[in-house]
């Protein structure tokens, strides 16, 4: 399975096309929106999120409800492109009026200034339409598919804060990971709220703050998924390593500049006697971890045991609070000034973080067995988690 979106931040629309879903998957809509909804929200959002309401319209390769084994096409609408006359049109040509907005001021933390040299943009603007984390709009709505995928092979992923602005926002451990809808309950992705509502708090008005001192702050999400196979991806290619794919996927995320899977970067901090997860068997549950500090990989495989995976984000690189650059036209020094931007989006990250991991576990599914139709797939899942009970 493979996908590729398309489109402007202030465009007139978002596009995503996503190839090799298996026919027979019910596609709900709402469930897809439900999902852009909560990446539209979380404390600390700017003005941009009052404009949009983000609903998918699906245009191509699903049919009642059904996916039909094609090419599926999924879109959705930014308002805001109505507040911007021709400046964002595709097809008007340049007049003095639609240029006369040119960014020549690039945004230190922003792809502004390297794209600019890299496509010989004199306009920052091509830089940053494309740039802006609104892309992660269709991200979300891929994954939110992919999810509906997983739930039919029985794998549920859910994302959340795990901390914000150096504040922990689940302090205490994850509770005994079994079913991910309770964890939902308690940990809602789309707002600061967490296990501990005093930590909720604190992180509210430590947005508050920083908001009123011009500054931003960044934060670190975490994503469980349950319910997978043992054995996705592989041990003996580097490119086959499932770890590495989902790396990928997290540090593809706007902002985003580290992974861990399980306790991560922690596991420098003890011996190795503390760190491994020692293996037991059972008749009923057959192989099985005492633990799970690294965070259900094993040689770059599914090991049965949830994953676990987190990413940091950085601050939002847009500050209140200027930042010194310089003019790419003058060359002279100037100090940004800001007209919108996001004091956090740690909580939307965590919606965002969620859809890739499930695009990229739903990919490592769709390789691994016949995926043409639902019900094939789902009997080929079987088949394997049976044989693999009696080695
Ligand atoms: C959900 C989300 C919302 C974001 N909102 C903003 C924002 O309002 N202002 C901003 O300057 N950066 C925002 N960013 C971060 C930038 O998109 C990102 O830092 C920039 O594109 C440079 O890419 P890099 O940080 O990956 O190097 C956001 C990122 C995410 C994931
Ligand atoms: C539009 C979204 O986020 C945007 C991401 C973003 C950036 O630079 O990444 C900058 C802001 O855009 P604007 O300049 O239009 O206010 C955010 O609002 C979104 O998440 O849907």
């Amino acid at each position: 399975m493979r996908y590729t979106t398309a489109g402007e931040s202030h465009g007139p629309q978002l596009t995503a096309v996503i190839e090799g879903i298996p026919a027979g998957l019910t596609i709900d809509p709402e469930k897809i929106n439900a999902d852009l909804k909560r990446r539209q929200q979380g404390y600390g959002r700017g003005n941009r999120m009052k404009i949009e309401t983000d609903q998918v319209q699906i245009t191509a390769g699903v049919r009642h409800q059904k996916s039909l084994g094609g090419p599926i096409v999924l879109q959705v609408t930014n308002r805001d492109h109505g507040h911007w006359g021709d400046i964002m049109s595709p097809t008007a040509t340049e007049t003095p009026e639609n240029t006369v907005r040119q960014v020549t001021k690039p945004r230190p933390g922003h792809a502004d200034l390297v794209g600019g040299e890299k496509y010989q943009h004199t306009d920052l603007r091509n830089v940053l339409e494309r740039s802006s984390a609104r892309e992660t709009t269709m991200r979300v709505a891929v994954g939110s598919l992919c999810k509906q995928l997983l739930a039919e092979v029985g794998v549920q992923v859910l994302g959340f804060v795990q901390m914000l602005g150096g504040i922990a926002a689940d302090p205490a451990q994850l509770p005994e990971i079994g079913d991910l809808t309770e964890l939902t309950r308690i940990t809602n992705a789309s707002d600061v709220r967490t296990y501990d509502e005093d930590a909720a708090a604190k992180i509210r008005t430590l947005i508050d703050e920083t908001k009123q001192k011009g500054d931003t702050l960044g934060g670190v999400v975490q994503v469980v998924a349950t319910g997978l196979p043992v054995g996705l991806g592989s041990y003996v290619g580097a490119d086959r390593k499932l770890d590495a794919k989902l790396a990928r996927a997290i540090v593809s995320i706007n902002a985003f500049k580290g992974v861990e899977f399980g306790d991560g970067f922690g596991l420098a901090q003890h011996p190795g006697s503390e760190d491994m997860d020692e293996i037991f068997y059972d008749n009923d549950k057959g192989f099985y971890r005492g633990s799970n500090h690294l965070g259900g990989f094993e040689g770059g495989m599914t090991n049965g045991m949830p994953v676990i995976v987190k990413g940091v984000m950085k601050p939002i690189p847009t500050l209140y609070k200027p930042l010194r650059s310089v003019d790419v036209n003058t060359k002279e020094p100037f100090v940004a000034n800001v007209e919108r931007s996001d004091t956090t989006a740690v909580p939307a990250a965590s919606v965002v973080a969620e859809a890739m991991v499930a695009i990229t576990l739903a990919q490592a599914i769709l390789d691994k067995f016949d995926a043409d139709a639902l019900p094939r797939l789902q009997a080929q899942l079987k088949a394997y988690n049976e044989e693999l009970a009696q080695y």
